[in-house]
């Protein structure tokens, strides 16, 4: 089982060390993956409910996973260490305090979700909560941080556990997003072609009833014989 969870997290490449500088401290409460090799690694996993999850982000993770259940929909853990990304593309070394910014937020304040994936349909769905920091205009979400959620979620949907990158990325928005509300990411991979991944996206409430936005994005798998990447 231990085994499997590491080999997943691999793929992932959630599982490379700090090769010098200081990893910051796992102060926060919550499941925390401990590993113990050359190197000790500590990984506390943001993708779980905390008190700030408002009861529609309760609800819709407690569905999900119930989803989970029968092995059709997984949920995606989640760090805030720049392990996370592949050092081919980061020299952790050179940058030992660079976090991925989504996680950088303290409960609550920023970017709150989870995310499920589902194989064999090739769709990620994430569940969000916009915090009060990832304000735009008065009382709304501001649209690059709705444009981050939708790369993300697509580029989960486009490829999980490959080195990949967002080409292109466009974007309607509908409606603007009101700060706090919780909001359904739902990607799918609709084409894949030689290197290219074609996504689709949209987002909704909780209802299912408004659209925010609508989205359509184009990743390409990096080619490991380019050396710029
Ligand atoms: C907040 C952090 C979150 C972190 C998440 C944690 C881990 C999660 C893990 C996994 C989920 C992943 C989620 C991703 C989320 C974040 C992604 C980003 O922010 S990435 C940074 C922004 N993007 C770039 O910086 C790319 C810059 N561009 C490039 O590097 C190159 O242009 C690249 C690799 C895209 C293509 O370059 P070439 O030289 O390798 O290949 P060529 O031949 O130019 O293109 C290949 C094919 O793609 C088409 N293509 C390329 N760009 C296109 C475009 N813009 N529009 C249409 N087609 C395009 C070309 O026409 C070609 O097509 P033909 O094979 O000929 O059919």
């Amino acid at each position: 089982m231990l085994r499997s969870c590491l080999a997943r997290l691999r793929t992932l490449g959630a599982l490379r060390g700090p090769r010098g500088g200081a990893r910051p401290p796992a102060t926060d409460t919550g499941p925390a993956l401990r590993l113990f090799s050359s190197e000790e690694v500590i990984l506390k996993d943001y993708s779980v409910p905390n008190p700030s999850w408002s009861k529609d982000l309760r609800l819709l993770y407690d569905q999900y996973m119930k989803k989970c259940e029968d092995g059709s929909w997984k949920r995606l853990p989640s760090y805030r260490d720049v392990a996370h990304l592949d050092s081919k593309l980061i020299k952790e070394e050179q940058m030992p305090q660079a976090r991925i910014f989504i996680r950088s937020y303290e409960d609550g304040l920023g970017f709150e979700f989870v995310m499920f994936h589902n194989d064999v349909e090739k769709k990620t769905v994430c569940l969000f909560q916009g915090g009060p920091y990832l304000q735009g205009l008065s009382g709304w979400l501001h649209g690059g941080a709705m444009a981050t959620m939708i790369d993300i979620t697509s580029g989960m949907a486009a490829s999980i556990g490959e080195r990949i990158v967002t080409a292109n990325l466009n974007i309607d928005f509908k409606r603007p997003v009101p700060l706090y509300s919780v909001v359904v990411i739902n990607s799918q991979l609709y084409k894949a072609e030689g290197r290219k991944l074609f996504v689709s996206c949209d987002v909704r409430s909780v209802d299912g009833k408004t659209l925010y936005a609508e989205a359509t994005s184009l990743f390409v798998k990096l080619d490991p014989e380019k050396s710029s990447t």
